[in-house]
C-alpha cells in the first residue's frame, strides 16, 4: 500500500469525537494540530497527552498538538476537518472562513443540519466559504472511544470533488481504520442525522422493555423512513444502504456508547428529557435534529412515523408509552406499497 504523504491537518473541536479524529490522524504521522476552546482540556491534550472530559483514561500520541489559538491551529493546514457540534458549525465555518489557507478544503464529522433553518451542511459550508473549496462530509459507524483506543472500524467520506474525499480518506485510513469514499453529500449527511433520531426511538423501547422483536422492527422500519426521504431529496440509495445509513443506524440503535440511544433509554425508563442530557453530559444530536429532520419531510411531503413518534416524545407533548399506541395503531398496509422507497 501507498504511504500518503504528511498533510497537516486542523482538527477544530476538542471534544470526544474531534480528540479521537485527531488522534487518529497523527498516529499516522501527518502532523495535526487540534484546536479546542477549553485551555485545560488542551493544555491536558498537549502536555499529558490525555483528554480527561472527553476521553478519560485513553493515551492519545505525544505527537498530537492541542490549541486554543484558532488560527494559530490553521496556519499552513493543508486539510481543515471540523469536528463541533451541529448547532456551532455555521459559526465555526464563519470563524473559519478569513483564516483558511489558500487550497485547503474543509471536511467535516458533524452529524446533523443547521438548527433552525433545516440546512445540510453542505449547503451551509458552500454558502460561507463559497462554492470553490472542496468540501467532504467523513460520517459511518464510529464511537470516538473505540476509535481512541484503536478498535477496528470502517467510514465513509463523501465529497463533491473526488480527489478531495479521497485526501481526507487516506488520511484517515490506516492499520485498525478502513475509509472508504463516495460521492453523495446528501445521502451521507441524511443518514448521519436520521440514525441519531432513530436511536432514540430504540432506546425508549428498550427503556420500555419492549423486546428484542420491538428493536429489530423500528431499526428497520427506520431504515425504511431513511431511504423514503433520502429517495425524496434526490440522495442516492446505495449511501443509506451502506456504512452512513444502515452501519451507522445499527451501530446507534443498538450500542449502548450512543448518547442518542442513552437518551431513549432514560425517556423509556421514565427520566426527564432535561434530568437525561444533563446526566449524559455531552452532545445529544437528535434534540436538535428531530425537528430538522420532520422540517425535511414535511418540505417533501415525505410521511415519517417513528421520527414523528419521537419529535413528539422529546417536545414532551406524547409519552413514550402513547407513542408505542400511535405506531401500533397505525392502519395496516403492504410493506412495501410502491416499491422500496413507497
Ligand atoms: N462522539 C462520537 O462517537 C461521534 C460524534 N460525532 C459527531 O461529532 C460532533 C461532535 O460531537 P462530539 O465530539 O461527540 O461531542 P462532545 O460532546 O464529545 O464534545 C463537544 C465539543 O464541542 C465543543 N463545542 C460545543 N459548543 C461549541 C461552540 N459553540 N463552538 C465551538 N466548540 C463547541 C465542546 O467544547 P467545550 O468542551 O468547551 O464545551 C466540545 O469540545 C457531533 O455532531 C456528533 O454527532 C460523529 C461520529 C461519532
Ligand atoms: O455518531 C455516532 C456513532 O457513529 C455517535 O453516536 P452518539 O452521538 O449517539 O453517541
Amino acid at each position: 500500500m501507498e504511504a500518503t504523504a504528511p498533510v497537516k491537518v486542523a482538527v477544530l473541536g476538542a471534544g470526544s469525537w474531534g480528540t479521537a479524529l485527531a488522534a487518529l490522524i497523527a498516529r499516522h504521522g501527518h502532523p495535526t494540530v487540534l484546536w479546542g476552546r477549553d485551555a485545560n482540556i488542551v493544555a491536558a491534550i498537549d502536555q499529558r497527552h490525555e483528554n480527561p472530559r472527553y476521553l478519560p483514561d485513553i493515551a492519545l500520541p505525544a505527537s498530537l498538538r492541542a490549541t486554543t489559538d484558532f488560527a494559530g491551529a490553521l496556519k499552513d493546514a493543508g486539510l481543515v476537518l471540523v469536528v463541533v457540534p451541529s448547532h456551532a458549525f455555521a459559526e465555526t465555518l464563519r470563524d473559519l472562513a478569513p483564516h483558511r489557507p489558500a487550497g485547503a478544503g474543509v471536511a467535516w464529522a458533524t452529524k446533523g443540519f443547521e438548527p433552525g433553518s433545516g440546512r445540510f451542511l453542505h449547503e451551509v459550508a458552500e454558502e460561507v466559504l463559497g462554492e470553490d473549496v472542496p468540501l467532504a462530509v467523513v460520517t459511518g459507524p464510529s464511537f470516538a472511544k473505540e476509535v481512541a483506543q484503536g478498535l477496528p472500524t470502517a467510514l465513509t467520506v463523501h465529497g463533491c470533488e473526488g480527489d478531495f474525499a479521497k485526501l481526507v480518506a487516506d488520511v484517515l485510513h490506516g492499520p485498525a481504520f478502513r475509509a472508504y469514499t463516495g460521492n453523495d453529500m446528501l445521502g451521507a449527511e441524511l443518514g448521519g442525522a436520521m440514525k441519531n433520531v432513530l436511536a432514540v426511538a430504540t432506546g425508549v423501547a428498550d427503556g420500555m422493555q419492549l423486546g428484542l422483536n420491538a428493536r429489530a422492527g423500528l431499526i428497520t422500519r427506520g431504515l425504511n423512513e431513511m431511504l423514503r426521504l433520502n429517495h425524496a431529496i434526490g440522495g442516492k440509495a446505495e449511501t443509506l444502504m451502506g456504512l452512513a445509513g444502515l452501519g451507522d443506524l445499527v451501530l446507534t440503535c443498538t450500542g449502548d456508547l450512543s448518547r442518542n440511544r442513552r437518551l431513549g433509554l432514560a425517556l423509556g425508563r421514565g427520566q426527564s428529557i432535561e434530568d437525561a442530557v444533563r446526566e449524559i453530559g455531552q452532545v445529544v444530536e437528535s434534540v436538535q435534529t428531530v425537528d430538522e429532520v420532520m422540517r425535511q419531510a414535511q418540505r417533501n411531503g415525505v410521511e415519517l412515523p417513528i421520527s414523528s413518534a419521537v419529535q413528539q416524545v422529546l417536545h414532551g407533548e406524547i409519552t413514550p408509552a402513547e407513542g408505542l399506541r400511535l405506531l401500533m395503531a397505525r392502519e395496516q398496509k403492504p410493506e412495501y406499497p410502491s416499491g422500496l422507497f413507497g
